[in-house]
């Protein structure tokens, strides 16, 4: 099959693209990409007014699959993905039973090529059944394939048994994804320590729960020589922090949600746990630290944390309700109304966090638009006003603070491998 989509604001970070022109597919790979291209093909596509990226890549997922498929399974969490723009996504290994072994990866990857409409690449656990206390098989796991560990849902809290990953994880060239949070620190916290947790008299989590891991994790992967990319960063001092470990040469890259970016602690309805995520709301200085972060490029990545629960989980209280917010669906909106739209990142930087600096973080030949790279590509609509409606969610997961919103910015259609997997 052949694709031309023709008259497309082109936004590739990798050949420093940004023009009006087209991009030629033919079967699974890019072609050609220039101006009025003279070619024949099956399906011509109007993209006038568009933006057109490489497909999006999104490295922080949730999927449930094995154990919890009533919150999420592989397919549903895939095609929400396709319908949010991405191409490729990373499933975090806190799964039922925890993805802690080579055979649990391959399951993974099997059900997702025979189901999946994109790319689903497994991460393994860094220690067996994320208890803390013995590695997992990371050796075994990358040769199946796995592109990171993660422990995501905790902190491996062993500073010495994190190290030992750490250095295993560096020689076999993958990054660790870390969740930083001190266990000790939380006791019972539900939501950001500040004025408005005083006034819900919820138990508060400071931003030292997450600070002092983040510190800890930056000096380890100076000991190790490990590619440490850290995971939904929350906090001011977060930003101050990768910024250090940046000029020190330190292999260190950061990502941001779009909740994180988008409301702070004083959005948050009373008992409403679909504004309870890990880490939580911050404030409004956090906020503003962590936009200026991605503006200024101190921060790499826009991942979503999608983390998917079911109706009856998330109508539980504040303090009860787990932890976690679906994200797949409204990333592409958030970014554009809150970032782009207000002239906070350019669209090309837009690009770079949620497509080229994501697979860069993986050691991915994606998350491109140059010629002879697979033809993973997303039609974006800039201008496309609209409501946010989670009842439209292809994820089973409807738990996010973010319906009945008004946003700006569509997703049309997304290619993965020459195959259009989603249209508007
Ligand atoms: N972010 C969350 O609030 N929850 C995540 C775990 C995590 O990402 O730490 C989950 O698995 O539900
Ligand atoms: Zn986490
Ligand atoms: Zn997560």
């Amino acid at each position: 099959m052949s694709i031309l989509i023709k008259n497309g604001r082109v936004l590739d970070p990798d050949t420093q693209t940004d023009k009006v022109c087209d991009v030629f597919i033919q079967d699974d790979k890019i072609k050609e990409v220039g101006e009025k291209l003279k070619v024949k093909a099956a399906r011509v596509i109007d993209a006038k007014g568009c933006f057109v990226m490489p497909g999006l890549i999104d490295i922080h997922v949730h999927l449930r699959d094995p154990g919890l498929e009533y919150k999420e399974d592989i397919l549903t969490g895939a095609r929400a993905a396709a319908r949010g723009g991405f191409t490729t996504i990373l499933a975090m290994p806190n799964t039922k039973p925890v993805i802690d072994r080579p055979d649990r990866v391959r399951y993974v990857h099997k059900k997702a090529e025979q189901l999946a409409p994109i790319h689903v690449l497994q991460v393994g656990a860094i220690t067996m059944g994320q208890k803390g206390e013995e590695l997992a098989d990371i050796r075994g796991m990358v040769e199946e394939g796995i592109p990171a560990i993660s422990e995501d849902g905790k902190s491996v809290m062993n500073a010495q048994l994190y190290k030992e990953a750490m250095e295993i994880a560096a020689a076999c060239g993958i990054p660790v994804l870390a969740h930083c949070e001190d266990i000790n620190m939380v006791n019972g916290g539900c939501m950001n320590a500040d004025e408005k947790a005083r006034e819900l008299g919820l138990p508060g989590i400071t931003n030292s729960v997450e600070n002092v891991i983040i510190a800890r994790d930056i000096l380890l992967a100076r000991d190790t020589g490990a590619k440490l990319h850290l995971c939904h960063c929350s906090t001011g001092e977060s930003v101050k922090m990768v910024e250090m470990a940046k000029e020190d040469g330190i292999h260190v890259t950061a990502e941001v949600c779009p909740h994180h970016f988008t409301l702070s602690t004083d959005d948050i309805k009373e008992n409403d746990a679909n504004y309870k995520m890990n880490p939580p709301l911050r404030t409004k200085e956090d906020v503003e630290a962590l936009k200026e972060g991605l503006k200024n490029n101190i921060m790499d990545v826009i991942s979503t944390d999608h983390a998917p629960h079911s109706k009856e989980e998330k109508s539980q209280s504040m303090k009860k309700a787990p932890f976690g917010i679906v994200g797949l669906e409204t990333s592409v909106a958030l970014t554009i109304s809150e970032l782009v739209e207000p002239g906070i990142l350019t669209p090309m930087q837009m690009a770079e966090k949620m497509s080229y600096n994501p697979a860069q973080v993986i050691g991915s030949e994606r998350g491109s638009l140059a010629v002879g790279k697979p033809a993973d590509v997303v039609i974006i609509d800039p201008k496309a006003e609209y409501i946010i409606d989670a009842r439209k969610f292809d994820s089973k997961g409807k738990n996010t603070p973010f319906h009945g919103r008004k946003v700006t910015g569509k997703v049309k259609m997304t290619i993965c491998d020459g195959q259009i997997v989603y249209q508007d």
